[in-house]
């Protein structure tokens, strides 16, 4: 049978195979491809650069700066648009931090978000339409103003080893289970 995800995903599906909850293996295992996302965290070594979301998917969350891969444009390329249209700054050596898998039990598409980090970028991060941008002292990251997968993965992120994890969701917001594995790209 083909499948549309990446190999590591049926992996996670055969290793927790008594475990998985029947919508995220029905998502996973389903026909949908899976809708590409960026989200880009700079990470100064002691701070990150966060936004309040002030409209749309996750308003009023903090969150890295990202969105929907377009149509013609690569991973990298969407990342650094976004980082550019919704903190209006230019990230000079962003690397691949991890990726994500979110399946909802009231969509049959899992969503793929790419995460980059990096640490040093060229211009003034600047409020935008969609974002308004604050620093946060890594000992300080607002856990309870984020999206609940958030906490489980940034640990691996603050600490640069590499990540991926697969999240379940109930009712768009509510995490019922996840998977997070560490290590090689
Ligand atoms: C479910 N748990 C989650 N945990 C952490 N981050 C999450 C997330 N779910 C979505 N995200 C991120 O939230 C942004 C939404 O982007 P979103 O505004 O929908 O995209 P985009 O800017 O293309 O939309 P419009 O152009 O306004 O339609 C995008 O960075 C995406 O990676």
């Amino acid at each position: 049978m083909c499948s549309f995800r990446a190999p590591w995903v049926s992996g996670v599906l055969k290793r927790h195979a008594s475990v998985v909850p029947p919508f995220i293996r029905a998502n996973l295992e389903g026909p949908q491809p899976n809708k590409l996302l960026t989200l880009v965290i700079i990470n100064d070594g002691s701070r990150v650069l966060l936004g309040r979301k002030k409209r749309g998917f996750g308003e009023g969350y903090f969150n890295g700066f990202g969105g929907k891969v377009e149509a013609g444009e690569t991973v990298r390329q969407a990342a650094e648009r976004e980082l550019l249209e919704e903190a209006c700054i230019t990230a000079e050596d962003m690397k691949e931090a991890g990726v994500l898998v979110f399946t909802f039990d009231d969509n049959p598409q899992p969503w793929e978000v790419h995460v980059f980090s990096a640490s040093r970028f060229r211009g003034e991060p600047t409020e935008t339409d969609e974002m308004a941008p604050v620093w946060f002292n890594h000992a300080e990251v607002p856990f309870d103003k984020m999206w609940a997968d958030d906490v489980h993965w940034y640990p691996a992120f603050l600490q640069h080893r590499y990540f991926r994890g697969v999240f379940g969701f109930r009712n768009t917001t509510k995490l019922v289970w996840h998977i997070l594995e560490e290590g090689n790209e």
